[in-house]
């Protein structure tokens, strides 16, 4: 995908899996989501009740139908062999996963997206060939328990002020009162996990994100 291609993909970005989803089926969620307008989709299967193995490979082969279906990309959250198996569009990591530039090597042809927290860890990761960032937490969040200290869109302004044109998102406690300051800041789109997964409806959840950041 050439980087223009992935600004724009990158614009209203959902990242989910079961446990984010009150109990509606995952598939349904990515669906309404997508009517809704979400742009690129991750599938991350964690936290408490998380499916795991056969349970966890055959939602992701649905969603990832689904997302091929309507041409979403789909990328695989943290593991490689299900990226591969999955036949994803890419792959994110973070700081504790597997180094990037490892990752890199061996999917030449996916998207690799890498989690920043500030500059430094963003010129690391063009260095290791990343083709986006995701910078976060922007806001409080209640969905990732192990998520570093509030960054706020002002870690996007210093990545962008430190020279860092890669694509790139914010993540991490947005909605849409909110996700319009992460774009001010300099991010390409918003990646969110409970603004639309854990909503009435992810179909208007999502359309208002779209439109909050127009
Ligand atoms: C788009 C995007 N940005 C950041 C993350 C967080 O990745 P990571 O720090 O590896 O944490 P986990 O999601 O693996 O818990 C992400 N998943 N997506
Ligand atoms: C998956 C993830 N990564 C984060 C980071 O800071 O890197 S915050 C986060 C959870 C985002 O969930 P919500 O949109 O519900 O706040
Ligand atoms: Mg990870």
């Amino acid at each position: 995908m050439k980087i223009e291609q992935l600004r724009k993909a990158l614009r209203l970005y959902l990242v989910m899996g079961s446990p984010n989803c009150g109990g509606a089926d995952p598939a349904a969620v990515l669906e309404a989501a997508i009517a809704g307008g979400i742009t690129m989709f991750q599938f991350r299967e964690k936290g408490a009740g998380a499916l795991q193995g056969a349970a966890k490979l055959e939602l992701g082969a649905r969603l990832r139908r689904l997302c091929a279906q309507h041409a979403i990309p789909f990328i695989v959250n943290d593991d490689e062999g299900l990226a591969l198996e999955l036949e994803a569009d890419g792959i994110h990591i973070g700081q504790e996963d597997t180094p990037a530039a490892a990752v890199r090597q061996r999917l030449k042809n996916m998207i690799v997206g890498v989690s920043a927290h500030d500059l430094a860890e963003a010129r690391s990761a063009l260095a290791e060939g990343a083709d986006y960032l995701g910078v976060g937490p922007q806001y409080a969040t209640r969905t990732k328990p192990d998520a570093r200290e509030v960054q706020g869109p002002a870690a996007i302004q210093r990545i962008r002020a430190g020279g860092i044109r890669l694509p790139l998102v914010g993540i991490g406690g947005i909605d849409a009162t909110n996700a319009s300051h992460v774009i001010r800041a300099g991010a390409d789109g918003v990646a969110v996990v409970s603004a639309i997964a854990s909503a009435h409806s992810p179909r208007e959840a999502a359309a208002e994100l779209v439109r909050n950041i127009k």
